[in-house]
């Protein structure tokens, strides 16, 4: 007997904001107004999609569909397609310039990425909203052919990455995200721009690293992808968790580089958990990113038990099958369906379901204590080298003070600059 995955609902989001982190007050400061989807998105279709094996396969939606009995997640990314409309985009920047000066704390920056901003997801209802909205997180599970959510650990809702002009950095060095999948939309116009590309080493995960190594970074033009954006709003949604990818200095534009970067979390907890913790314990405030982490596998734990409480006999939807799942839970066509299990059957699937709870939060206790090491690094574009590390410092335009319970830089444990890359090596495997 096979059990049928288990798909998560999304997490509520939390009853209450960390310290530190409020919607301004001040309605100059705050969004400029509520999210609409009908005014702020304008979603579109990608031509096409990459896979895993880097096979590019013409996208229709009427194809794309998430088969339960052979769950997958076969994306690598996706072509460009429109998120937000021009509406939309003036907004997003609106916010992101008000909360840059309302919000001087929401700025990050380590020796990865020059400068950031993260937290928009608390300081923000329309950031979000946009994160969470249906109609959104639908498209997204459609072009990943996975059921998708706004990753729970909010301080990665819409980060935004600024890439100043003229500097000698990348405005983000080669890395595999910490989430499964990011939607990177941009917002502003990269048609005048020079260098400021995200490229993708088309390299299994395995080979990526060696690859950089063995070319000291120099790779050849024929592994790589780069993403053109046609204009702003357009967008690419990867599974950055197993894509290295990186985005080249901005050595000419009229205007620094912003790109504004939601994550995403698979539901099908059938897959194994793509979230890397470390990285942003390490950089996200301290009395926030454990909080967040915990609520992201006790939300894993409680989909598990839940199945449990719904009834898991693995008994088909017959007469005495009771109706699983509460508002919003997914019951696969199909699934559990067909004989009665036996009694042993039965009692097997219970066990792996607790079995699988105890070990999400096992997994979550571990990395929290500091017994589990999840990081694998980044590549230092200057050095050379595959870094485990991050350093943290003071980017453009962040003074270091008021930043939001976190200590000196300096301190790996009290990084300024919080990420979401790096590769997990967190496997929960089924
Ligand atoms: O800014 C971009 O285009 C992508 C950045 C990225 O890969 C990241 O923030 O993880
Ligand atoms: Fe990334």
């Amino acid at each position: 007997m096979s059990s049928p995955p288990v798909i998560a609902s999304p997490p509520p989001f939390p009853s209450s904001l960390p310290d530190g982190f409020s919607i301004p007050s001040d309605p100059s400061a705050g969004d400029p107004c509520h999210f609409d989807a009908s005014k702020h998105l304008a979603l579109s279709n990608p031509e096409y999609i990459v896979t895993l094996d880097f096979q590019k396969v013409p996208f229709s939606p009427t194809h794309a569909s998430f088969d339960p009995a052979n769950p997958h997640p076969r994306l690598a990314f996706t072509a460009p397609f429109r998120v937000l409309s021009d509406e939309g985009v003036a907004v997003a920047r609106q916010i992101m310039d008000r909360q840059a000066k309302a919000c001087p704390q929401i700025m990050q920056s380590d020796d990865r990425t020059p400068l950031c901003l993260r937290g928009l997801g608390y300081t923000s209802p329309f950031i979000r909203h946009l994160n969470e909205h249906t109609s959104l997180t639908s498209h997204l599970s459609r072009l990943a052919s996975d059921p998708v959510c706004a990753h729970p650990m909010v301080l990665n809702y819409g980060q935004i990455n600024v890439g100043a002009v003229g500097a000698d950095k990348p405005v983000d060095a080669w890395h595999f995200d910490s989430v499964d999948y990011v939607l990177v939309v941009m917002l502003s116009d990269t048609r005048e721009m020079q260098g400021g590309e995200l490229q993708v080493l088309m390299k299994g995960k395995e080979s990526a690293i060696g690859t950089l190594e063995d070319t000291g970074g120099m790779v050849k033009e024929e592994d790589l992808l780069t993403v053109k954006y046609p204009g702003p709003g357009w967008a690419i949604f990867m599974q950055g968790s197993s894509m290295l990818h990186h985005v080249t200095p901005v050595l000419t534009s009229p205007h620094p580089r912003t790109s504004l970067i939601n994550s995403y979390t698979s539901r099908c907890l059938t897959f194994r958990d793509r979230t890397s913790a470390k990285v942003f314990l390490d950089g996200d405030p301290s009395h926030v990113a454990p909080g967040e982490y915990a609520r992201y596998k006790a939300w894993r734990a409680r989909a598990w038990l839940e199945d449990v409480v719904g009834g898991v006999w693995g008994v088909g939807e017959g007469d005495f099958a009771p109706k699983r799942g509460g508002e919003g839970r997914e019951r696969q066509p199909g699934a559990g369906a067909g004989a009665r299990a036996s009694s042993d059957e039965a009692k097997q699937l219970a066990l792996q379901h607790m079995r699988r709870a105890i070990a999400e939060l096992e997994h979550g206790v571990e990395v929290l204590e500091g017994t589990r090491e999840d990081v694998v690094g980044y590549w230092d574009e200057v050095a050379g080298v595959w870094k485990r590390e991050i350093r943290v410092g003071v980017g453009e335009g962040t003074a270091g003070e008021g930043r939001l319970g976190r200590d000196v830089v300096g301190s790996r444990a009290v990084a300024l600059g919080g990420r979401k890359s790096e590769r997990a090596s967190n496997e929960l495997d089924v």
